[in-house]
């Protein structure tokens, strides 16, 4: 088989994407990301040999936002197992990703841990296992990415956290049914922090590894069993990308995690970890052209999970 020429794929890949004209608007609900330029863009590859690859900014750092959500899971499963799963569901939402009317319904417990109640729920439970959620994101990262510059842009969670009353009001419904260990403040302090922390495609990329290497972390420890791994794999498939996850699994196939700062994290399982960087977003809140990008890349490969 020909080796791949990575650098070739995601130039053809960035091209095609930049190409195709439409691109969306940044995230004007949290201050701090509102002029972010929404034509920027970066890409990088990471194998599972540790290798990784980049075209556009992908060295540069962004607001990894809703991404962190799904190491907060992984990291809540590792410490805490299965009993995670009794707080929040595994569905998808079919409803914006901070969305509140389900809630009550099902009796404040959130329907999968992707969408802001969920997240709110795993970062607790966090929370309650390590002492800092926000501190174990931040580690894993830094270890899995190798960049000890990994680390919360506190202007942007001091924005997100003054305009934060829909979070707010999520995180108390949650907690008028129960469902939070810790005080309000601290969960919404720790799930601010982990959504701003910055880092670039090029360390998401690397991060992501774990997933596509069934729950093995750079250093050949075991972070998940395989089953575990899959599992999350799974999650992100069907909730990752909200209420588009559907026309995300359409169009590009892959377990995926957007966030509103632009980036998108999608794993190939068993052969590597894409992340995409570019802050113009749909009216889902995934990034246009990242979502644009990881099509042409799966549509040229065939390397969608289907
Ligand atoms: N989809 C997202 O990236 C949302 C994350 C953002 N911090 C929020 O709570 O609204």
């Amino acid at each position: 088989m020909a080796a791949v020429d990575y650098q070739q794929l995601l130039q053809d890949v960035m091209a095609e994407a930049l190409g195709g004209g439409a691109r969306g608007r940044s995230a004007d609900y949290i201050p701090a990301l509102a002029a972010a330029d929404p034509g920027a863009f970066g890409m990088a590859i990471a194998t599972v040999d540790g290798a990784v690859h980049g075209v556009g900014e992908w060295e540069r750092a962004f607001s990894i936002q809703s991404v962190s959500k799904l190491f907060t899971l992984a990291l809540a499963l590792a410490e805490g197992g299965d009993g995670l799963w009794r707080g929040v569901g595994r569905e998808p939402s079919g409803n914006p990703f901070n969305s509140l009317v389900q809630l009550e319904t099902e009796h404040g417990i959130p329907r999968n841990p992707f969408i802001n109640a969920g997240a709110l729920v795993v970062t607790d439970r966090l929370l309650e296992l390590t002492g800092d959620a926000v501190g174990a994101v931040r580690e894993f990262l830094r270890t899995e990415s190798g960049n000890p510059e990994v680390g919360t842009d506190d202007a942007v969670a001091a924005s997100e956290a003054r305009h934060g009353h829909r979070n707010a009001a999520l995180a108390h419904f949650i907690a008028s049914y129960g469902n939070l260990r810790n005080p309000v403040d601290s969960v919404l302090a720790h799930y601010y922090a982990h959504c701003a922390i910055s880092a670039s495609c090029r360390d998401l990329a690397l991060a992501g590894l774990f997933l596509a290497r069934h729950g093995v972390r750079v250093d050949g420890s075991r972070l998940l069993s395989r089953s575990e791994a899959k599992r999350i794999n799974a999650v992100m498939l069907t909730c990752g990308t909200y209420d588009a996850a559907g026309e995300f699994a359409y169009r590009v196939g892959l377990p995926g995690k957007s966030g509103v700062g632009g980036g998108v994290l999608a794993i190939l399982p068993g052969r590597g970890s894409v992340c995409v960087w570019s802050p113009g977003l749909d009216a889902a809140g995934n990034s246009v052209l990242g979502v644009a990008a990881l099509d042409a890349l799966t549509t040229a490969t065939g390397w969608s999970v289907f």
